[in-house]
């Protein structure tokens, strides 16, 4: 089956990226990127291709060589899902903020969505493709959804969860550790299906990296595979608090077990906890997938990865407070960073949120400097909390754009993004703007403690 048309419902943080790479690495299939957002897509054709939504490092490049030879972003979802032969659907898929399963199921309403549309607008077969991290077993949902107009239109139904880390999206896709395609084995359609699938990604990728299974294990790998991820995270953030109490260094823990090569080294980063918009989605949604099934301890097991990463974003806010002589009431502290991580825009479930917030409660006055965040957006993440009123924020949170600035009359800094601009800052002169003592927060055992000191700072770092 050859493939000419592709369409992408969603052209976010993944829809965007993937598509570009396929469209770069496919020239002769025309991609086609679809959203209800007018502005994303607005962003998306802007002419000056610096200003496409997403920042990831090398996407501008990819754009602006495949943007109007093969790919396309447009709001007429109609159409392109008219003139697909196969369609990625790639929409948001956030923790459900009301009814069954609130604060922990994922919210579906907008795969069944597109699921709907497809079903109304197809009139010849199409490979629909769950590009977006779902629930195991909703691929049975969408077939349903999609077999029910009874107009003799046939589907093939694939997972194709997408492994790419924000920051290194184009890296990530470029060279992925494997592909993973769940279908239909057990027919000949199932089979051409996963093949055209396959097809595409063996333009670049090595065949031996892009394994075929059933969908059931294809869905659930994804969940699985996250959850292991922010286990490891949550694992060295508990031992880093034990460090803190003992004198071992979780720098060096980290080096000593992952040497290990039953463990490896990845992953193993201390910090303030980890935030993104899919590690705590994909565990909560998977404790409320085991908890339908009554596996209560399975439920548990994972749940505790979250209550975790809870404690160590509020502990490292406490310890400010504490160190700072039990007040930080009418205190000016700079936060340097507000992405989730560095090298990308993407704010969500940011610990950075958390921290100012609870910096806030404790009535101080925060300035935040982040070199890729708008002002925005971190007023936005912050009301998007309700713990105050949006003029309350905008009263006590200053957003500006130099870390010097940030840190004029400031009593403290708190690192939260582990951006590399950090490290090349003028520390003595940061030092030299602030009131004494000038404390010094690490968040994400980016700094060198070291020349720190000398300067004169009062340092601390996670798990030191
Ligand atoms: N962000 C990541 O790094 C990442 C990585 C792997 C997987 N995922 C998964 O991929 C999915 C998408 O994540 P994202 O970060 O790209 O989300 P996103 O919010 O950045 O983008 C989703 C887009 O879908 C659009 N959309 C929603 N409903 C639509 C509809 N009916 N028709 C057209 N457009 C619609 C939204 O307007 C939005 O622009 C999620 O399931 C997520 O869990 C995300
Ligand atoms: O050793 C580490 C590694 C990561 N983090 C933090 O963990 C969060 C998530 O980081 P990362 O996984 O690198 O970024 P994401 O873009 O959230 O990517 C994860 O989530 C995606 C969405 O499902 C998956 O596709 C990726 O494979 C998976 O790594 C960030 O806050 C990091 O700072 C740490 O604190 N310590």
């Amino acid at each position: 089956m050859k493939i000419k048309n592709i369409c992408c419902i969603g052209a976010g943080y993944v829809g965007g990226p993937t598509m570009a790479v396929i469209a770069q690495k496919c020239p002769n299939v025309n991609v086609t990127v679809v959203d209800i957002n007018e502005k994303r897509i607005k962003q998306w054709n802007d002419p000056d291709v610096e200003k496409i939504p997403i920042y990831e490092p090398g996407l501008s490049e990819i754009v602006k060589e495949a943007r109007g030879r093969n790919l396309f972003f447009s709001t007429d979802v109609d159409k392109a899902i008219d003139e697909a032969d196969m369609i990625f659907i790639s929409v948001n898929t956030p923790t459900k903020t009301y009814g069954i399963g609130k604060g922990m199921a994922a919210d579906l309403k907008w795969i069944e969505l597109c699921a709907r549309q497809i079903a109304e607008v197809s009139k010849n077969d199409k490979i629909v493709i769950e590009k977006s991290t779902l629930p195991v077993r909703t691929a049975a949902a969408l077939r349903d959804i999609l077999d029910s107009t009874g107009n003799g239109v046939k589907y093939q139904i694939l997972s194709n969860p997408e492994f790419l880390a924000e920051g290194t999206a184009v890296e990530d896709l470029r060279n992925p550790d494997r592909v993973l395609i769940g279908g239909d084995i057990e027919t000949e359609e199932g089979r051409e299906a996963m093949e055209a699938l396959v097809n595409i990604y063996a333009t670049w990728v090595p065949r031996e990296k892009i394994l075929t299974t059933n969908v059931w294990s294809s869905e659930l790998s994804k969940l699985t595979a996250n959850a292991f991820l922010a286990q490891r995270v949550s694992s060295i953030n508990a031992m880093s608090e034990l460090c803190e109490k003992t004198g071992a260094d979780i720098n060096e823990v980290s080096k000593a077990i992952g040497m290990d090569s039953r463990i490896g080294p990845k992953f193993l980063k201390a910090s303030v906890g980890f935030g993104g918009s899919c590690f705590q989605k994909d565990i909560l949604n998977l404790v409320y997938i085991a908890r339908t099934f009554n596996l209560n301890e399975v439920a548990d097991y994972w749940e505790q990865v979250i209550i975790m990463n809870d404690h160590q974003k509020r502990r490292f806010a406490a310890n400010m407070v504490q160190t700072m002589y039990n007040t930080v009431a009418g205190k000016k502290i700079a936060i340097l960073g507000w992405a989730f991580k560095k090298d990308t825009n993407d704010t969500r479930e940011s610990a950075a949120i958390y921290v100012a917030d609870y910096l806030l409660n404790e009535q101080a006055e925060i300035m935040v400097y982040d070199p890729k965040v708008t002002e925005e957006q971190i007023y936005s993440d912050l009301d998007y909390l309700g713990t105050r009123s949006g003029d309350a924020n905008r009263q006590a949170v200053t957003v500006v754009n130099s870390p010097y600035e940030a840190c004029e009359d400031a009593h403290a800094i708190a690192v939260l993004t582990e951006w590399d601009e950090f490290k090349e800052l003028d520390w003595q002169k940061l030092y030299d703007k602030m009131l004494k003592p000038a404390f010094l927060f690490d968040g994400r055992r980016l700094l060198e403690p070291k020349t720190k000191k000398e300067i004169g700072f009062e340092f601390y770092a996670i798990g030191n």
